[in-house]
């Protein structure tokens, strides 16, 4: 589990380096409130998102099922900086095999709760769906606005990263392809 003590210890010596004193009354509080952030923002590190994906019913549905604008937060894992905007996840079911909606919303917070990369997150998104459902194509959209690309370095609000993952049918046809973009853009 999540050493919230060893967080907590870490945070004062934080404070005590930026020559802060963790011991002033606004401080006091600062090193338990962020050890218990970093453990809701974490979560994710002790499951397996995937799991949520046993959830599946049988319904002669062979088309395009799209879960859009999903709100995703994460932190860098470069600068442990939030980045957050919207996933986007289609699928096309193979012989009826459907998921519950909200579990794909389920496996996007589970992978996002990490350290992670925008990439990585893209990709662990596509292949537990590809695993689990054994869907004819999946196709994974995110865009998000890195924090360490605005507050600091670079500085450069409001640009957007947007990466995508494709599998299966959503690879082999240009066209199953430009209708699940055509969706996401409406
Ligand atoms: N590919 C990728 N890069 C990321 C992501 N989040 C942050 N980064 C980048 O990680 C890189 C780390 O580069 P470094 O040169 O090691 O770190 P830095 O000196 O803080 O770099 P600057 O941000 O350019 O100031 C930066 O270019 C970040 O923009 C992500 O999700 N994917
Ligand atoms: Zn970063």
């Amino acid at each position: 589990m999540i050493d919230t003590e060893k967080i907590e210890k870490a945070v004062r010596m934080i404070l005590e380096a930026i020559g802060e004193d963790p011991d002033r009354e606004g401080l006091r509080e600062t090193p338990a409130r962020v050890a218990r952030m970093y453990k809701e923002i974490f979560c994710g590190l002790w499951e397996d998102p995937e799991l949520h994906l046993e959830k599946i019913f049988t319904e002669e549905h062979e088309e395009m099922i799209l879960v859009k604008d999903i709100p995703i937060y994460s932190m860098c894992e470069h600068h442990l900086l939030p980045f957050f905007g919207k996933a986007h996840v289609a699928y096309i079911p193979r012989r009826g095999k459907v998921t519950g909606l909200s579990k794909l919303a389920r496996v996007v917070e589970g992978f996002a709760k990490r350290p992670q990369l925008q990439e990585r997150l893209t990709t662990q998104i596509a292949d537990s769906i590809m695993r689990r459902l054994n869907p004819q194509g999946v196709l994974v959209v995110i865009e998000a606005e890195h924090m360490c690309m605005t507050l600091r370095g670079i500085r450069k609000p409001g640009s957007k990263t947007i990466t995508s993952a494709v599998r299966g049918s959503f690879q082999r046809s240009e066209a199953t392809r430009a209708e699940a973009l055509a969706l996401i853009k409406d």
